[in-house]
């Protein structure tokens, strides 16, 4: 996603690349950001993260969260609006996020594109729909390199559908099948992942019913729209003195 961010963001005449953060061990610290494009943008990537920020607006981090974490207190002693596209967050780490946002402007989203955001929309419409009589399981594929499982979108698509139905996921999430695992509770939400090759990120939400199945799938075939979606949610904090939103927000869909 960084190379990705920093190509979006060197197209996009609105806004500059002041900075290009990668820990001290990353083999591209020192080289021009975008060397990689074959183009010299005169800002080279910096393993000095207080360099980075000081002169930075805005910080988009699609990082792990511990370096999303690691992150949050400089960007708040800086006052940096922060866009973050990291997955992977713990209860415990959201909190941390949500108490930053106290302080600066904080745009958290699983996925950034515009047409994840309104699938989200539509699963609101189709759970309360399908409220009894359709088992519910969220498919999701990503690439090979993908480390967290189910990815932050398929678990938001949890949620969504969870809350549309007045359950909680935490008590009816089954993530993977094996072995004799008895008849489906029809309270449940499974989930299944697929991982393998250059799969950006396919998404599906499966109702299915007797005599019928409902499939909701968004399939990313390139992280564009992600990197656009950053610098969208960026655009939306321009004004914002604190607080925490996401992309439904930045989209007008809530
Ligand atoms: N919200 C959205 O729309 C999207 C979200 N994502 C999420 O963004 C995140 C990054 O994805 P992706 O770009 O594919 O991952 P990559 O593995 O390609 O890149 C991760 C980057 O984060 C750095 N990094 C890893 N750990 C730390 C750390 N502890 N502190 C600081 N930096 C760290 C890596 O540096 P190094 O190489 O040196 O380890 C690398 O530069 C994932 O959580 C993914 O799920 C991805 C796409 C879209
Ligand atoms: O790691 C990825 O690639 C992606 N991660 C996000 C997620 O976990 O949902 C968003 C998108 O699916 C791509």
């Amino acid at each position: 996603m960084g190379r990705m961010l920093i190509e979006t963001i060197l197209a996009t005449p609105s806004v500059q690349l002041v900075g290009v953060y990668e820990r001290s061990h990353n083999a591209l610290v020192g080289q021009d950001a975008g060397a990689f494009l074959g183009q010299s943008t005169g800002v080279a990537v910096s393993n000095d993260l207080d360099a980075v920020l000081a002169p930075a607006e805005y910080l988009i981090d699609f990082t792990r969260p511990e370096g999303t974490l690691a992150n949050l207190s400089l960007a708040c002693q800086y006052g940096v609006k922060l866009v973050i596209g990291t997955t992977g967050f713990t209860p415990a780490q959201h909190a941390e996020l949500a108490a930053a946002a106290t302080r600066v402007p904080l745009v958290l989203a699983p996925n950034m594109s515009v047409g994840v955001n309104v699938t989200f929309k539509l699963l609101e419409l189709a759970a309360r729909s399908f409220a009894s009589g359709y088992d519910i399981e969220i498919i999701e594929a990503h690439h090979r390199h993908k480390v967290d499982a189910p990815s932050g979108t398929a678990l938001k698509m949890g949620e969504i559908v969870a809350h549309a139905l007045g359950r909680d996921l935490a008590e009816v999430a089954v993530y993977g099948r094996e072995g004799v695992t008895g008849a489906r509770d029809p309270a449940t939400i499974g989930f299944a992942t697929v991982r393998g090759g250059d799969i950006v990120g396919d998404h599906t939400v499966l109702f299915a019913g007797l005599g019928e199945r409902i499939e909701i799938t968004h399939k990313s075939s390139s992280r564009l729209s992600y990197a656009q979606g950053a610098l969208r949610a960026a655009h939306f904090l321009a004004d914002k003195p604190n607080g925490l939103f996401d992309m439904q927000d930045v989209l007008g869909l809530r």
